[in-house]
Order: C-alpha cells, then structure tokens, then sequence
C-alpha cells in the first residue's frame, strides 16, 4: 500500500514523481473546474497564443471554465471547438456547430490544482486532454491564434530528471524542445513533461506573487503506481 501524503486537494492512489519548494500550502475555500486540451501530430503540438483576457501574450493548451451542469469532458470538447474557430457562435449555449472549430478525441491525461496568493478564494483545478490526431480547419480567432510547435516526447523518466534538476533553481524552464515555456504560465513546465510522454498524472502547484510575478512557492506531482510486472 502506498504511504504517500498527498498535498490537500489532491486525491487517489499516486506515488510522487517530484516535488519541492518548502512553504506551507496555502489554504483556499472552494474550487474551480477549468479544462485544458492539447493537440499533438506527428512530432508536432498546437498551442493557441492568447490574444485577449485572462493569460494575454501567453501560449496555452484550448480550454476555458467549466459551466454549470456540464462535466469537465463536455467542457473540453465545447472550449476546444470555440477555441479555434470564429463561426462557433453559441459557446455559452452549447450549440454545436458540426462544422465549425476541430474535433478530437480527446483523452483525459491530467489534473492540475493551483492556488495564487495574492489570489482569489478558490483553487483553480484544470483537467488536462490530449489528442493525437484532430479532424476540422484550425483558424485564428479574436481569442486565439493556433500554431504548432515541435516536440520529441523524452521518456518519463529522462523528462522528469530534466524538470528536476532545473526546478530547484525556481528559474529558468528545461529546454525539453521548442516548445516556448517563457511565453506560458509559470510553472507549466513542471507537468509538461508528463503530457509530453503521455503518463496520466496529477498534481498541485501553489504560487506567490513576487515583484507582481508568480512565482512557484511548492509543488507536487505524482502518477499511478507503476505495475511491477510493467
Ligand atoms: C498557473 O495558471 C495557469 N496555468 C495554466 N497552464 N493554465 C491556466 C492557468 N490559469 C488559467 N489557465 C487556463 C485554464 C483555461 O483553459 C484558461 C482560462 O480560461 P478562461 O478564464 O478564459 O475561460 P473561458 O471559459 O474561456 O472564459 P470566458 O468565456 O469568460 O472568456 O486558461
């Protein structure tokens, strides 16, 4: 049986893979479902450049909130399809357009809870998806711009090695491949090297906020045990 403790707010039977920074982890009242999706080809994945609101100037996967009513699967498929197409009109009513934005069959592959402080009152918990193939036309829109990136997936363990050895210095992102870690939220490199080699995984990251930068303050990672026979 696995003696693990988890982080709060995380749960299931996880053996960590890394972890670090020494503050306690900061408390918060409720949490907020985010999703997140992440569309590889080839040797290829799509980040969208986000051109207005919340993360503005960043690279990230396709996603957005939750809404009520809705499970995090239905959500990823909606933000996914409004993400990348100007024709999808009826994001918040939830009216598919057949053809409008991308379809992929999308595959949950991570839980990611994060709490800021300064910050509001909830964790912010982000279910991760990733597609290896999608079918539909990519096209800019107000929010933002898709573009492809190359990556050479590491091994789990070479990755995580890399992240390890990097992340105590609280500075720069690894160079796992161009995928370009100073344009995307700070700490998105701690857990890239899971979604990069396909190892469902889950973890917390809890920032504070330095010169009006977060920064990483502790963080925690873990997968499913792995089966001694694997
Ligand atoms: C550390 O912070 C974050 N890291 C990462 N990797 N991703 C984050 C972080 N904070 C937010 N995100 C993601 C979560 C969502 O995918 C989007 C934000 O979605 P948004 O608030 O724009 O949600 P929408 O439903 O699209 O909102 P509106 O319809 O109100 O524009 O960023």
């Amino acid at each position: 049986m696995s003696s693990t403790i988890l982080p709060p707010g995380l749960q299931g039977d996880l053996q960590e893979v890394i972890s670090g920074g020494s503050t306690d982890w900061l408390d918060y009242q409720f949490v907020k479902f985010y999703t997140n999706a992440y569309i590889f080809q080839d040797d290829k994945l799509l980040l969208g450049y986000k051109k207005r609101g919340f993360g503005v100037g960043k690279y990230n996967g396709f996603g957005g909130k939750v809404d009520p009513g809705e499970t995090p699967d239905q959500a990823a498929v909606r933000e996914l399809k409004a993400s990348v197409s100007n024709r999808y009109i009826n994001k918040r009513l939830k009216r598919t357009q057949e053809e409008a934005g991308i379809d992929a069959p999308l595959q949950h592959c991570g839980t990611f809870l994060f709490v800021m402080k300064p910050g509001p009152e909830w964790a912010f918990q982000i279910e991760l998806y990733r597609a290896d193939t999608y079918s539909g036309t990519l096209e800019e829109t107000d929010e933002m711009r898709p573009q492809w990136f190359s990556v050479s997936p590491p091994s789990l363990d070479s990755a995580v090695a890399e992240v390890a050895s990097k992340a105590e210095e609280l500075s720069e992102a690894p160079a796992l491949s161009s995928i370009p870690f100073a344009s995307m939220w700070e700490g998105d490199y701690l857990w890239f090297p899971f979604l990069l080699s396909n190892q469902h995984f889950t973890g917390r990251v809890d920032f504070e906020e330095v010169d009006g930068v977060p920064r990483l303050a502790r963080w925690w990672f873990g997968v499913p045990p792995r089966n001694p026979t694997d």
